[in-house]
């Protein structure tokens, strides 16, 4: 089974990935698009594009029946075709989700002011952001995930490729997850603090989860026809000042976030799926959850029911100008309308979140994610064509 020269690089005796996570395929068509409610992958490249100058709404068209074309190919595990750079031979589709938006600028460049969504207006400044224009918005946005680096890197390739003349990259960031099978049962995820992150999350299962994540078949006044099944995305790149982070006791990083770092169980008690007893005292006659608690002030029941769905990933881009680890959270959320789920909460968060001390919001963008393409048509095609 192989001699010393492969002993490292592969693993013969062990079952392959091909028949495991290899073999996981999303579908392209549908509803909803790609990426929102597929669990989280193990590599994702999120790429912000400008259209390029010259270019309006015909070449943007042709570029989202492009990279359609070629998104539903890869996610459906077959080569890009003619040109194909043989990135991902060999690899199954790996879960790989190819996810299309856009941002505000888009409808000024395409002359389809008319047409965007009242969501997309800009988000409100929030006194602790630090933003870098030139790392935040864009004309248009693509989220790539896959459980596979390679089958990631690879859809990456192809559709910058396929930009062409008609776009060019304003910012790229990548991210990354825990890989399928990394531990003996599927848990939820740790973020680089160490802590279980996406507990509360609302599940597709949920009564309301289409109403608060999707914009619905007869939207409500300023949202577009063109948006029905589509989500509004806001990605923060949010730097997470880890080396004062880990120099917290854990005792006290708990009563930043308001759980149990070993199991995500709210200090109040219980696993890490009983509700937060908000209002539980302690001997001391203290809250158990502190006020500045970030599981306490983010809480849907603190914010006149806003929720969202966290679908990030960590990123660490190796050490910063300052010496520490430029790393953190590529957070994402989605939602039916960003003023009923992000700016509330966020709103909130800056105005008294413990967890403030210990991160940066770094760059930010919001995008209009259109519905599922059906059989036979391209993302956006409703926008574009109508
Ligand atoms: C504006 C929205 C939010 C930002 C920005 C945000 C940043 C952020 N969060 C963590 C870690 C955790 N967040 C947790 C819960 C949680 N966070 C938000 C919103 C934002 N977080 C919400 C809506 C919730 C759910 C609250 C609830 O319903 O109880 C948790 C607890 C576990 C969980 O439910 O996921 C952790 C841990 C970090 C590290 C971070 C920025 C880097
Ligand atoms: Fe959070």
């Amino acid at each position: 089974a192989g001699g010393s020269a492969t002993y490292a690089a592969t693993r013969p005796d062990e079952p392959t990935a091909l028949a495991t996570v290899g073999s996981a395929t999303v579908a392209f068509h549908g509803a909803h698009q790609a990426g929102i409610t597929t669990p989280l992958q193990a590599r994702g490249h999120l790429v912000a594009l400008d259209l390029a100058p010259g270019a309006g709404r015909k070449e943007a068209a042709a570029l989202l029946r492009r990279w359609s074309g070629t998104a539903r190919r890869l996610m459906a595990g077959e080569p890009v075709g003619e040109g194909d750079t043989g990135i991902a031979l060999d690899a199954g589709p790996s879960a790989l989700t190819v996810t299309f938006g856009f941002g505000r600028t888009f409808f000024d460049v395409t002359k389809l002011a008319d047409r965007r969504p009242s969501a997309l207006d800009p988000l409100p400044a929030f006194s602790s952001d630090h933003l870098d224009a030139r790392r935040s918005n864009g004309d248009l946005w693509v989220q790539i995930g896959s459980d596979d680096s390679l089958v990631a890197f690879h859809a990456l390739r192809a559709l910058l490729k396929e930009a062409g003349d008609a776009a060019r990259v304003r910012w790229q960031m990548n991210g990354f997850n825990r890989s399928p099978g990394a531990t003996a049962r599927p848990m939820t995820a740790r973020n680089l603090m160490g802590q279980v992150d996406g507990t509360n999350n609302p599940k597709p299962t949920d009564a309301d989860f289409d109403r608060r994540i999707f914009v619905p078949a007869k939207p409500p006044a300023g949202t577009p026809g063109w948006m029905t099944g589509g989500s509004y995305a806001v990605v923060r790149r949010i730097r997470m000042l880890l080396d004062d982070w880990d120099a917290l006791p854990v005792d006290r990083q708990e009563l930043v976030i308001g759980r149990r770092k070993s199991d995500g169980a709210p200090l109040t008690g219980g696993t890490e799926t009983t509700a937060l007893a908000l209002d539980k005292t302690g001997p001391d006659g203290k809250l158990v959850i502190p006020d500045n608690a970030h599981a306490r002030i983010s809480a849907p029941e603190q914010n006149g029911g806003a929720a969202m769905l966290r679908r990030p990933f960590s990123f660490h881009d190796g050490i910063g100008a300052d010496g520490t680890p430029d790393a953190g959270l590529l957070f994402i959320c989605w939602q039916a309308d960003p003023l009923r789920g992000f700016v509330p909460v966020q709103r909130k968060l800056d105005r008294g979140d413990a967890l403030s001390a210990f991160v940066r919001h770094e760059s930010s963008g919001l995008y209009a994610v259109p519905g599922g393409p059906r059989e036979g048509e391209y993302v956006g095609q409703r926008l574009l064509e109508s």
